[in-house]
């Protein structure tokens, strides 16, 4: 029945067709104040949410699968996964101005009528896209913070920083544009050196600590595999299993050589197997990991990037990670994956980097290339909780947890490899609904490895975000973990290598979405060490400014724009103000839209806290402003952008990178 009524048109008091919806109070229903419900225009669709992580990043097809898309009959790359229709083509210039003289020193040019780019500045200017006409930055944000443009004649508010009279740029202060350290300036950290990149680019980086970790894995699991041979099996020779067992043979030399190399090889394999139990140990030495009662803001592709986290340090968050890094690519020296553990300086102490792979090599020599590449880093986490099917299938992400042998041979790889940097790990309850193996995962990395720090999103990969975080089951492998440690700590080998102070820290994570939760989940469990947030801090960006007030606050339409404004700020900032930073920082501030949205003000509700899976009926806000930025229409999330970024071209589509599903998913 009510289907038919939703489904029904109806004429509205404008006589414009609008359709009917359940607003009735109800379960998995946000309540609105009735003055703030509006009626569906016609082809309109129902605010949709709940969004989850899954989703087809083009990083992952074109590098994980290396490179597996197939080409179609013309030799054009067939696109896989969610995001084909996406265009990611680069915004490119009608002349592209030579990249030594961004800042306008013809003199730096070397390549001289040979370049293929563009000197003459004027012919440059003319063809140049116009200047943003921004509403909010009337001049270049970048050159006003920093005191300079990084992106010189390339930016698109040029005319904040050019002396027009004789074409000169003005700086305010004495920087040479084209230093390796610009970045510095920016207040940005972890960015590779290009001599290290080449090293990995051209395979010659120096492996030294994993190649030694790697051997002594391989022959410890060599170690475990001839143990459980029958002894005759590994000493005989094929040929001689062939003849007559009632004749005796004699013991041919060869024979007797071979077992006595393969004794030899035996006492070698036994002390490797030795020194990898030692290996352990090395963790005590480890820069200590305090994640009690902080404020954790989760790792999150494509909208975890480096502004949003700055964004979030500003706004009372004590510890980010970085977006998941994949070890291959990162072992390559792939650009793309070498930007993901750069970080802003407010971030650290307190950076993680989150790396995903499948095997213990991988683990190895991207955890040692980061450790020996870039230095703010807090600590290394294992992803292996990621649930899309590419990373799955690869044997990478929550496919670790199907495998717990191979991630404790991954953390223990990277344990060995990564220095004075601590590495935690990042799990589900199981990869099946229903039988949940987090409890038994726990003993195991407390006895066989030696992680800094544990989180568990209650969730196993099966159920994405369909049901509810499952906090009882949290709370219960908290306890195990807790009782798992004293059990160790009073072993022979924990006596050692642990004490009740250094203990493994624990995190909870799953529909932290708002102080009240932030409270029940830390205050319910003193084995927990403290909550982490994703989605909630997406939405409400502003979430630790109410766990730290205990209160909820009902920021304005004028506030929310202020906080778009900071990230629109440190997006520039970071991607840059020239035509291919601007489209980048658009992009962004799209994405991270397509969440924000999400927010319903508490002033419009009838009851709140509104839940994440609570739709709530068609709003207006209490301000034309307030109504924009809760539209879920792309187009609105553009004009926002238009705000910020001035009017975009005409031809750009934005598709969210992060699969919305419908609330038929939801649980009721
Ligand atoms: C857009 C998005 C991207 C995510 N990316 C990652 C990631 O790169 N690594 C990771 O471990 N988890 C990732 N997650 C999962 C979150 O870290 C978190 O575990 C999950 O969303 C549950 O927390 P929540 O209920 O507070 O959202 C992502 C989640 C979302 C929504």
């Amino acid at each position: 029945m009510e289907q038919n009524a939703e489904k029904r048109s109806i004429v509205g008091d404008d006589n414009s067709t609008v359709k009917r919806q359940d607003t009735s109070p109800s379960k998995g229903i946000a309540h609105i104040k009735p003055e703030y419900i509006v009626p569906l225009k016609q082809n309109e669709n129902q605010k949709v949410a709940i969004y989850d992580e899954e989703m087809s990043s083009d990083r992952m097809t074109n590098e994980f699968a290396g490179g597996t898309n197939k080409k179609n009959k013309n030799g054009r790359g067939k696109k896989r996964g969610q995001n084909k229709n996406r265009d990611n083509r680069q915004v490119k210039e009608q002349n592209v101005l030579c990249p030594r003289l961004i800042h306008g020193d013809i003199s730096k040019c070397s390549f001289g009528d040979n370049c293929r780019f563009v000197h003459d500045i004027n012919l440059y200017l003319s063809t140049k896209k116009p200047e943003v006409e921004s509403n909010i930055f009337p001049s270049c944000p970048v050159f006003n913070s920093l005191g300079f443009c990084p992106m010189g004649f390339k930016c698109r508010f040029l005319s904040s920083h050019l002396n027009k009279e004789d074409n000169i740029l003005i700086s305010k202060k004495e920087i040479d544009p084209d230093a390796q350290t610009i970045w510095s300036v920016k207040g940005e950290v972890n960015h590779i050196s290009p001599e290290r990149k080449l090293d990995l680019i051209k395979r010659r980086f120096p492996f030294t600590k994993s190649n030694e970790i790697l051997e002594i894995i391989d022959s410890f699991q060599q170690e475990c595999r001839d143990s459980m041979k029958p002894e005759e099996e590994v000493e005989s020779t094929p040929q001689l299993k062939k003849q007559d067992p009632d004749v005796e043979q004699p013991v041919a030399p060869q024979v007797e050589q071979r077992n006595k190399e393969l004794s030899q090889h035996r006492m070698k394999q036994r002390e490797v197997y030795l020194k990898y139990k030692d290996t352990r140990y090395f963790a005590q030495e480890k820069k200590p990991l305090d994640l009690y009662h902080k404020k954790i803001v989760s790792p999150l592709t494509t909208v975890g990037n480096l502004p949003y986290r700055r964004l979030m340090r500003k706004l009372g968050a004590d510890v980010t990670y970085s977006e998941m890094a994949l070890a291959v690519p990162l072992i390559q020296g792939t650009n793309s994956e070498w930007a993901l553990p750069k970080a802003h300086t407010s971030e650290f102490p307190g950076f993680g980097v989150q790396v995903a792979c499948s095997k213990a090599w991988q683990a190895a020599k991207a955890a040692e290339a980061l450790a020996n590449s870039v230095s703010e880093i807090s600590e290394i986490n294992l992803n292996s909780g990621c649930p899309i099917d590419l990373l799955y299938r690869q044997g990478s992400g929550s496919a670790l947890l199907d495998n717990p042998a191979r991630m404790i041979r991954c953390l223990n790889a990277m344990n060995y490899v990564s220095k004075d940097i601590p590495i935690t790990v990042k799990i589900r309850t199981s990869t099946k609904e229903g039988h949940p193996i987090a409890e038994g995962l726990v003993k195991r990395l407390v006895n066989e490895t030696d992680v800094a720090a544990i989180t568990l999103h209650g969730r196993s990969r099966q159920q994405r975000y369909t049901k509810s975080a499952d906090w009882d089951y949290v709370s219960q492998v908290a306890d195990t973990l807790r009782s798992a440690e004293a059990d160790f700590i009073e072993t022979e080998q924990g006596k050692e290598g642990r004490d009740s102070k250094n203990r493994i820290q624990f995190v909870g994570n799953g529909d932290v979405n708002n102080f009240e939760d932030w409270y029940r989940y830390l205050d319910g469990n003193e084995n927990i060490d403290s909550v982490m947030v994703a989605r909630g801090a997406l939405i409400k960006p502003w979430i630790f400014e109410e766990v730290e007030s205990q209160q909820y606050l009902d920021k304005t339409s004028t506030e929310r724009l202020d906080i778009l404004r900071d990230y629109a700020q440190f997006s520039m900032e970071h991607w840059g103000t020239d035509e291919y930073g601007i489209s980048q920082c658009r992009r962004f501030f799209c994405e991270f839209m397509s969440f924000f949205h999400r927010y319903v003000p508490m002033g419009i509700c009838e009851r709140y806290p509104v839940k994440l899976n609570e739709r709530p009926p068609n709003w207006c806000g209490r301000d034309e402003l307030e109504t924009l930025m809760g539209s879920t229409d792309v187009n609105d999330w553009i004009k926002l952008s238009d705000l910020f970024f001035g009017k975009t071209d005409e031809n750009f589509v934005f598709v969210p990178k992060h699969k919305s599903s419908s609330y038929a998913n939801r649980d009721s």
